[in-house]
């Protein structure tokens, strides 16, 4: 569980007395995007520098197996001893794994409220074999600036939105396997990430807003989703059928949808397959500002309704609705009723 966790306006002045609590002694490793180090990274590196720590700068690119050696290459070369990632998810997470492998702590500073990843001791990873969840270090602190948040494009919100409302599937997913195949559950687990997903869905008409409220309520969401899966040990509570939908629809069309984008319109799908209010999920969605069909996101239904088919081969192990023999006729269907809302 983080340590410290400071959410609020200006929340970024504070980073500097955070590290200085630490009473490290070495280097600190500022990790950023290549978008996100030119604006709030270069502010969170000219505060540090201004009171003296010793810093060093690298930025992530993709989160692969190979880029998270590269990184931790870098963070050994440095000798750094502290890891500051300043990004969205795939810069925190890759942040969480260098410093999990590496044996150091890291303060995760979101930039963005796009993905329920800031407090998880998860992470995401790419492969050949589609995406990993994999066991990272949880960061010992998190800052996340409202003010800052607030300046990102709605878009990037309105995701962060979407990866919480996929809670609701994910425990259809997780109850459903527990049902069928035995796994293990926990009712303390499932019962965070259902209220999550509740209170973010109460307060809808407040985060189309865009203002700092509404990244306060949904950086709240975001945290409290993350405790459910370090509760869980797994990305269970918040990672059922939807995602291995979304992280399909990654692999089929690369860069089209923001994660939390292509999970809520894999929720509409699940909870439609399940025979849940799907409808309910789909206004819920065009409320905040998320997509709810392909055609939003400017793909054809057909890459949509292969990624109903084949998200079975994304984890295999993890059981879902998207594993229990979809038909090409089911799967159109459901992509179909995408459009009625
Ligand atoms: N570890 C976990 O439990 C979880 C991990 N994830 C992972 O997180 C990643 C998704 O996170 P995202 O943030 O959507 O992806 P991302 O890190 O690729 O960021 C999306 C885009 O937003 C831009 N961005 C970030 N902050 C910005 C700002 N303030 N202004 C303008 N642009 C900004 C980035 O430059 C990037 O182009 C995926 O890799 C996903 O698998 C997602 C949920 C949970
Ligand atoms: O994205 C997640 C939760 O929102 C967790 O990631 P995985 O789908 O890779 O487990
Ligand atoms: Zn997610």
């Amino acid at each position: 569980m983080p340590r410290n966790v400071i959410v609020g306006h200006d929340a970024l002045l504070q980073i500097p007395g955070i590290i200085a609590d630490l009473n490290i002694n070495g280097p600190i490793m500022l990790l950023s995007g290549d978008t996100t180090m030119k604006t709030v990274g270069a502010k969170v590196q000219d505060l540090l520098q201004e009171q003296g720590f010793d810093l060093v700068t690298g930025i992530v690119g993709r989160i692969t197996y190979d880029e998270i050696k590269r990184i931790e290459t870098v963070v050994q070369k440095a000798h750094a001893v502290l890891i500051v990632a300043v990004g969205g998810g795939r810069v925190i997470d890759t942040a969480k794994v260098v410093s999990y492998n590496l044996d150091i702590q890291f303060i995760s500073v979101p930039t963005a409220a796009s993905h329920d990843g800031i407090a998880s001791s998860r992470a995401s990873v790419v492969t050949e074999a589609g995406n990993v969840s994999v066991a990272a270090q949880p960061p010992l602190a998190i800052v996340a600036d409202t003010g800052v948040i607030a300046t990102a494009p709605h878009r990037l919100l309105a995701a962060g939105c979407a990866d919480i409302i996929a809670n609701y599937t994910a425990i259809l997913d997780w109850e459903l396997s527990h049902r069928l195949t035995g796994e293990s559950i926990s009712e303390y687990a499932v019962t965070l990430s259902k209220i999550t997903a509740e209170i973010l869905v109460k307060n809808a008409n407040l985060i189309a807003h865009n203002d700092e409220t509404a990244v306060w309520i949904v950086v709240k969401a975001l945290f409290s989703s993350g405790i459910a899966m370090s509760i869980a040990g797994s990305s269970r509570p918040a990672s059922g059928g939807e995602h291995k939908f979304a992280h399909m629809l990654e692999r089929l069309a690369p860069g089209v949808a923001l994660h939390g984008e292509a999970c809520g319109i894999g929720t509409i799908l699940g909870m439609y397959l399940h025979g849940g209010d799907w409808k309910s999920i789909s206004q819920s969605l065009k409320q905040i500002g998320a997509p709810t069909t392909p055609s939003d996101l400017g793909i054809s239904d057909e890459v949509c309704v292969q990624a109903v088919l084949r998200a079975r081969e994304i984890r295999p192990e993890r059981f879902t609705i998207f594993d229990t023999g979809i038909t090409r006729e089911a799967a159109l269907a459901a992509v179909k009723a995408l459009y009625e809302v």
